[in-house]
């Protein structure tokens, strides 16, 4: 089967300096040189007039590609036009007649993993680095793409494929040895190997964390100040503030950076018992968002009793006693670093700011490890970890099934980068793609 040729917009639409059309595929040789471009080498640029049926397109640089040696694997080129909507229109047209079509989202980078020029982690990580809006983000997302997390999962590959080659061993040359031959060789790999998948799957979620967002949660009595601290912190007047108690209800989102590390802030309604039916669901919806967090900050304000929202936080969480300006508060309470604030007077937010940044500095940056940036990989993680520890205890009664647990662990780990078991992932993978990627 013949593959189509295909190309798309790799540069933002509408107007701009440049505008770079991308093509891939077999007919990329006899369509540039239809256009006038014919001849070119290989990754040079050249500057070509480029027309179709006698008529001038533009006056473009012109990049060819030579399969493999190619970002798809195929034969590519770009064309570099000048940037105006007409220009990219009659080249789109003329690539068209010419007997190409346009790329599905993300159909360049599909085929770039079908052609082995990058595996499932790498691929993502193209998109996460498109995406990627915070330093730390496009960090992580090089990382993956540079192939450290892929390297990782073919080591716990490498020690799982190891561990089953002795319990194989054992199958096809039994009873030569004594039983317990195969848990003193097998074990000790599996028992390694299942504290390594363990550290990777339960890291706090460090990789998803940078991706989407640390969530940090304001909760407090009523009137405290929630939401007067998230306008301040977020720098505008998202959130109604009133000194009518049960002023927020529903829970409130915002998006900021915070030392270079991606943040979701919500406000919450302060935590009372309520006959109102509207506030308690406030209350319960404060509640679970405060349960979900990464990092509860407990408002108070003088005069403030331990009262209910002391059951929400846990050892690590902070509180902020607001409303210095009023009284010298000190509510210090055991277990808590406590910072004094005012969100009248902006007294003392830059030293909340400080702590929040070296928090996420502690929790986030980079380990001994690349992080699990993806859920998928999570749940995969997951599987080959519990079915390594099923195997482990098969080994001291049944080499054939303790080699079914672990071949089953081994698939688990491959479909993480794609090496089987690809088909279903595929479009779960690149569906979230721009097109032209
Ligand atoms: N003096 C002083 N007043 C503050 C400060 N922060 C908030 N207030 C006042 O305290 C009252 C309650 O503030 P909110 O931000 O609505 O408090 P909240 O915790 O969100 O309240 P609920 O949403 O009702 O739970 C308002 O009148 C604010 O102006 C502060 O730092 N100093
Ligand atoms: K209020
Ligand atoms: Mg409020």
């Amino acid at each position: 089967m013949t593959q189509d040729t295909i190309f798309a917009l790799a540069t933002p639409p509408g107007r701009g300096a440049i505008a770079v059309l991308r093509l891939s595929g077999p007919a990329v040789g006899p369509t540039l040189k239809a256009l006038g471009a014919g001849g070119l080498k290989p990754r040079l640029a050249s500057v070509r007039e480029l027309n179709h049926d006698g008529v001038a397109i533009d006056q473009a640089l012109v990049l060819r590609f030579v399969g493999p040696h190619s970002y798809t694997g195929e034969d590519a080129a770009e064309l570099h036009l000048h940037g105006g909507r007409a220009v990219v229109e009659a080249a789109s047209r003329a690539l068209i007649a010419l007997g190409l079509r346009p790329a599905e989202p993300g159909e360049f980078t599909r085929r770039a993993f079908q052609n082995g020029r990058m595996d499932l982690a790498q691929a993502e990580a193209v998109a996460d680095l498109i995406d990627a809006e915070t330093v730390a983000q496009a960090r992580q997302a090089l990382g993956q793409l540079d192939g450290k997390l892929s390297q990782t999962y073919a080591g716990f590959r490498r020690d799982l494929l190891k561990a089953l080659a002795l319990v194989e061993a054992e199958i096809d040359f039994p009873d030569e040895e004594v039983p317990d031959n195969l848990a003193r060789t097998a074990g000790p790999v599996l028992e390694q190997l299942a504290r390594d998948l363990h550290r990777a799957v339960e890291d706090g979620a460090r990789g998803e964390r940078v991706r989407d967002g640390y969530r940090i949660v304001l909760i407090g009595e009523t009137n405290a100040g929630k939401s007067s601290l998230f306008n301040a912190l977020i720098q505008r007047e998202a959130a109604i503030v009133t000194p009518i108690a049960g002023t927020t209800r529903d829970v409130l989102d915002a998006e900021l950076v915070i030392g270079g590390y991606a943040v979701t802030l919500s406000d919450t309604a302060g935590l009372r018992d309520s006959d109102d039916p509207v506030e308690a669901e406030g209350v319960r919806r404060a509640r679970a968002r405060a349960e979900g967090a990464d990092l509860r900050l407990w408002v108070r304000a003088p005069g403030d009793v331990e009262g209910v929202a002391a059951d929400y936080v846990r050892s690590g969480d902070l509180i902020v006693a607001n409303k210095s300006d009023l009284a010298s508060a000190d509510i210090r309470s055991q277990g808590w670093d406590q910072i004094a604030v005012s969100s009248h007077t902006g007294a003392g937010l830059g030293e909340l700011h400080d702590w929040i940044a070296a928090r996420l500095e502690r929790d986030l940056s980079g380990a001994d490890f690349p992080a699990i940036t993806r859920e998928r990989h999570r749940l995969r993680l997951s599987e080959a970890l519990s079915d390594v520890k099923v195997g482990l205890r098969a080994l001291e009664v049944s080499p054939e099934m303790a080699g079914d647990d672990l071949r089953r662990a081994a698939r688990a780990l491959s479909r993480v980068t794609g090496e089987i078991g690809v088909e279903e992932v595929l479009g779960e993978v690149f569906s979230t793609f721009c097109i032209g990627k």
